[in-house]
């Protein structure tokens, strides 16, 4: 494996992991805090798409600023010392959870307490006019028992544009079809996120993207319910009709999180502030490095420390 290239200031521990694009290193940051430090491989680099898809990554977590999506304290968007300093989540995430306990599900009280704070990490973002593009369970990094929704190279402002993109497990019939990605693309996601927690398994499977895509396009999930009569019957019925084929029969994500959050037995209003307004977007130089623009039950289980990097062979970023 190649090495992972020095960033001044940062002392690296050990290999988190590694994904398709990056090297993860637990990190001591120059301000002696453990951070999860994401240093691009050569091969991204070297990729304009891939680099700018980084880049991308880089400042939208440094802008962004809400408990329930993943925090950037520091990072270089581009250039040979590229890099993003996260939070150090130590549960690792979602998905190493879940494949560390195969065909077991989550006890339903943390799933639903994961799913409410995606949702509202997404009502976040679609507040302020961006969408995500990415939901799933390898982005979704656990501490304490609590989510919080990572990942956001791919995510854009709908007012500025962006090409749409997902992974095939995840991605709403429009995107299938070749349009553009929204809020409501995002929900889909965020339903099959719902199937998957909840009832145990995606809703649609499939061995290609052919596969999948005749699957999203054309077939109906079975009713949660009948999956695990224990959902409660409000999240059951908005995460079927999250996955509704149209965009606009599909509840928002914030309409998701009340649900969630009701059945927990909170109130969502005074649960978690959302911020209304807009970040303040910061100037990030191109090749010096950002000053950040911000700063559960444990019934799920620590990380493991160098977990691997997964392949999704029907990973699609268009
Ligand atoms: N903030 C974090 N805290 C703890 N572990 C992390 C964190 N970020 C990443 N990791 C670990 O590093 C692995 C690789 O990270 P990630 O999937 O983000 O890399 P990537 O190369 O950007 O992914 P992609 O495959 O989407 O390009 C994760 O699966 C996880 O195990």
């Amino acid at each position: 494996m190649t090495p992972a290239r020095s960033i001044p200031g940062y002392k690296l521990l050990h290999l988190l992991g590694r994904g398709h694009t990056s090297l993860v290193h637990l990190a001591r940051d120059p301000e002696g805090r453990q951070v999860a430090l994401k240093i691009p491989l050569e091969e991204t680099l070297g990729t304009p798409e891939a680099a700018a898809r980084f880049g991308n990554e880089v400042r939208l977590t440094l802008q962004f600023r809400h408990p329930r999506l993943v925090r950037g304290y520091a990072g270089t968007a581009f250039g040979p010392r590229a890099f993003v300093a996260l939070h150090y989540y130590p549960g690792g995430a979602l998905s190493d959870v879940l494949e560390r306990q195969p065909g077991t599900r989550l006890p339903l009280e943390n799933a639903l307490r994961v799913l409410a704070d995606v949702a509202s990490g997404l009502a976040h973002l679609h507040r302020l006019g961006a969408v995500h593009q990415d939901v799933k369970t390898q982005n979704v990094y656990l501490e304490g028992g609590r989510a919080a929704l990572g990942d956001l190279g791919s995510a854009y402002f709908s007012a500025q544009g962006g090409e749409a993109s997902g992974s095939p497990f995840y991605m709403a019939p429009e995107i299938y079809r070749g349009g553009s990605s929204s809020p409501a693309s995002d929900v889909y996601s965020l339903g099959i996120l719902a199937y998957e927690l909840l009832g145990g398994e995606r809703p649609h499977q499939g061995e290609s993207y052919q596969d999948l895509m005749g699957a999203h396009l054309t077939r109906f999930a079975p009713p949660l319910s009948f999956l695990n009569p224990e959902v409660p019957r409000p999240v059951a019925r908005l995460a079927e009709l999250a996955l509704a084929k149209r965009p606009p029969d599909r509840p928002s994500a914030d309409a998701l999180r009340g649900a969630l959050l009701d059945s927990l037995g909170e109130d969502p209003s005074a649960h978690e502030s959302l911020p209304d307004e807009a970040p303040t977007p910061r100037q990030i130089g191109r090749h010096g490095p950002s000053a950040p623009c911000a700063r559960l039950a444990a019934a799920l289980e620590p990380e493991p420390e160098g977990a691997g990097g997964r392949w999704n062979p029907f990973k699609r970023r268009r």
